[in-house]
């Protein structure tokens, strides 16, 4: 495929490695420095657009996407309460959106079995749930991506949390979630049960960025040829 990318820091490199070894053409890299070579005309050229840069970014790279008519998968988190209006976007264009909080395998693994143990406990109201992501200094957004697809999935299911806060809970429904930020943490996430008499703890712990990568050049692979709102589900069918 020939796969423009829009943002080039850690993971805009890490999917360009995996990409090339894939045997994909990289036709064309969008960073802060160049953002004016961001067009319809130079993202015509691509079969798809991989998009990780920074909330702030996110929704005008993703409305030029669906201007270009290309796919685009995108990894940017922080910009959740733009969703109405970009799947309006996407909708109205034709679009083709591929998102995902977290692209590796291993975190949509862990996604089921927060859900599992979510369904396990919820009528176990004599324990408290609690959350905690650690991530590298430069993360710009708290709490992370994934965390927040955590929380909320877990909110479907057990009725003892509804919300999520970083502070002190004030109330027994919100859920705390602690955001650490610590040297180069790839990323890692965790979701305690905790009683009077013991605690039950799921973890997930990312080595590097492989698995993110991988996944984002996986669902670009996936994306062609498809219209409207993807996600890993979608690909992984779990
Ligand atoms: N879904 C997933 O699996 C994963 C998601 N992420 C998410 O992806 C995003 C990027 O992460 P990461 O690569 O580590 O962050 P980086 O800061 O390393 O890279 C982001 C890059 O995008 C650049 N940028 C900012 N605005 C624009 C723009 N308008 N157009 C083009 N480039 C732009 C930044 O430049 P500058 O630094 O000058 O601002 C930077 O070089 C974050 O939101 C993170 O949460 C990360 C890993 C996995
Ligand atoms: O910023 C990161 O690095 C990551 N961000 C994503 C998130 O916000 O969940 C995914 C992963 O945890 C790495």
């Amino acid at each position: 495929m020939k796969i423009a990318l829009i943002g080039y820091g850690k993971m805009g490199k890490a999917i360009e490695a995996i990409a090339k070894e894939r045997g994909h053409e990289i036709v064309l890299t969008i960073d802060v420095n160049n953002q004016q070579d961001l067009t319809v005309e130079n993202l015509e050229k691509a079969d798809v657009a991989i998009e990780f840069t920074i909330p702030s970014s996110a929704l005008q790279n993703y409305l030029l996407c669906f201007d270009s008519g290309v796919p685009v998968v995108s990894g940017t988190t922080g910009w959740l309460e733009k969703k109405d209006e970009v799947l309006k976007a996407m909708q109205q264009k034709d679009g083709t959106f591929f998102y995902a909080s977290n692209f590796s395998l291993g975190v949509n693994l862990f996604f089921a079995l927060n859900k599992k143990l979510a369904e396990l406990m919820k009528n176990r109201s004599e324990y408290d749930i609690t959350m905690e992501e650690v991530h590298h200094t430069q993360k710009l957004d708290a709490p992370s991506g994934t965390a927040i697809t955590l929380a909320e999935d877990l909110f479907d299911i057990h009725p003892g949390k509804t919300s999520w806060t970083l502070e002190s809970p004030s109330q027994a429904e919100q859920m705390h979630i602690e955001a650490i930020r610590e040297g180069q943490v790839p990323g890692i996430h965790r979701i305690k049960y905790e009683s009077e008499i013991d605690y039950i703890e799921i973890e997930h712990s990312a080595k590097s960025r492989q698995g993110f990568a991988l996944g984002a050049v996986l669902a670009a692979e996936f994306s062609a040829g498809k219209k409207g709102l993807l996600s890993m589900n979608d690909l992984l069918n779990l």
